[in-house]
């Protein structure tokens, strides 16, 4: 195998997709997955044909979903800056329904649907402000976040609602955060949830629409311990605190359908000594994995090596690229490293590959599936 390379255990993808279903469809709740995770084509193929909808944030994963063989009624479109020309694709593809952000976009995807001679299906995105007690760069629920309609912005769009003709306003959508492991704070969401509800219906229809977000999170810890997320618990917390029980329902879960189906093989360059530490440089790097410079995440590390060497020591596996934060593992315990030894960096299926980059002239190499 080259290295770097991301590695892609699809027995596990659909075991996960398996469960979540089960678990979801005997509530008759309706999952989009987050496309923004992973969007490699077989990572897609496996979702759509274990029925999930697609839940896409700009005009190009739109057509990777179509292109995956998604049916455009299973498509959401949702995101705080959609161009003009990205709601023009959407509407022209009759997906779903699109995720509003705010006035000036919901009066722009009205125009855009009456040059089309369309009523678009809308939900309004809102920001109900629920501390989801996550990392500060990956919460979205609060009210000094970017996301979601503010309230003067809602209260403006009560008073001209019926002039936007080519708007059916049919819902809501929250998404507070990623990366939630206490499920109290999704009690939290549903807390507030039920108030819209009826804040909605008082000022527009009667709600058929309910999109609840993602979020779930998985345990980075012990990937091994807990490989598939418990869906399970998830979806029972909603049902045991929503008290409208007769509304459709919608989730949009990215990370937990597919963090722990990934890894990301690895092979130590160079293991150097400052006077304060043992580095093992290896050729993966931020531009792989960005999680830990960017959130400080910590993701496991594990020893792959082909002879078994049990002296414990402690190294900072850092990266290639010339940036400090190219760090992907502080005080890594691992055996004594050498030159050529196989490292593997352990739930990287969301929000690894998704987000690599070509900065200091990187190229990614293919995925391979197992
Ligand atoms: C609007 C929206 N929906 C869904 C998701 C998927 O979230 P997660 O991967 O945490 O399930 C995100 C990412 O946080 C998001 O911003
Ligand atoms: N990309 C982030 C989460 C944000 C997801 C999109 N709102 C992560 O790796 O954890």
């Amino acid at each position: 195998m080259n290295t770097p390379c991301f590695s892609y255990d699809m027995a596990i993808l659909n075991e996960t997709l398996h469960q979540l279903n089960d678990a979801s469809s005997k509530r008759n709740y309706k999952v989009h997955y987050a496309v923004k995770a992973n969007y490699n084509p077989q990572i897609l193929d496996a979702i759509m044909l274990n029925g999930l909808g697609a839940d896409c944030v700009s005009g190009r994963e739109i057509a990777w979903a179509l292109e995956a063989g998604f049916n455009s009624d299973k498509v959401v479109f949702a995101g705080v800056g959609k161009s003009d020309e990205e709601i023009a694709y959407a509407i022209s593809n009759d997906i779903a329904m699109i995720h509003c952000e705010g006035l000036q976009e919901a009066i722009t995807v009205n125009e855009i649907a009456k040059s089309q001679g369309k009523i678009v299906n809308i939900a309004l995105r809102l920001n109900p402000n629920v501390n989801a007690n996550t990392h500060a760069k990956i919460t979205t629920g609060l009210s000094e976040n970017k996301f979601g309609f503010s309230v003067i912005e809602l209260n403006k769009l009560i008073l001209m609602k019926d002039q936007l003709t080519n708007l059916n306003i049919q819902g809501l959508h929250f998404h507070i955060g990623s990366q939630i492991r206490d499920l109290n704070i999704f009690k939290s969401l549903c807390e507030k949830v039920n108030d819209y509800i009826r804040f909605f219906e008082l000022n527009f229809n009667t709600l058929s629409y309910l999109n609840l977000g993602g979020g779930l999170g998985v345990n980075y810890d012990n990937p091994d311990a807990e490989l598939i997320p418990d869906f399970e618990a998830y979806f029972a917390t909603f049902e045991a605190n929503l008290l409208e029980k007769n509304i459709e329902v919608h989730f949009e879960l990215g990370r937990s359908v597919v963090a722990q189906c990934g890894k990301l093989y690895t092979k130590v360059l160079y293991v150097k000594e400052s006077e304060t530490k043992k580095f093992a440089v290896i050729d993966a790097g931020m531009t792989e994995l960005l999680r830990p410079a960017l959130y400080d995440a910590y993701h496991h590390i594990d020893f792959n090596g082909i002879a078994f060497k049990s002296d414990v020591q402690k190294y900072d596996v850092v990266g290639p690229i010339c940036e400090s934060s190219d760090c992907l593992g502080k005080d890594v315990q691992l055996p004594e490293l050498r030159r050529g030894d196989i490292l593997v960096i352990r739930s990287c299926g969301a929000y690894g590959e998704s987000m690599s980059l070509n900065y200091n002239g990187r190229i990614k190499q293919a995925a391979v599936y197992c």
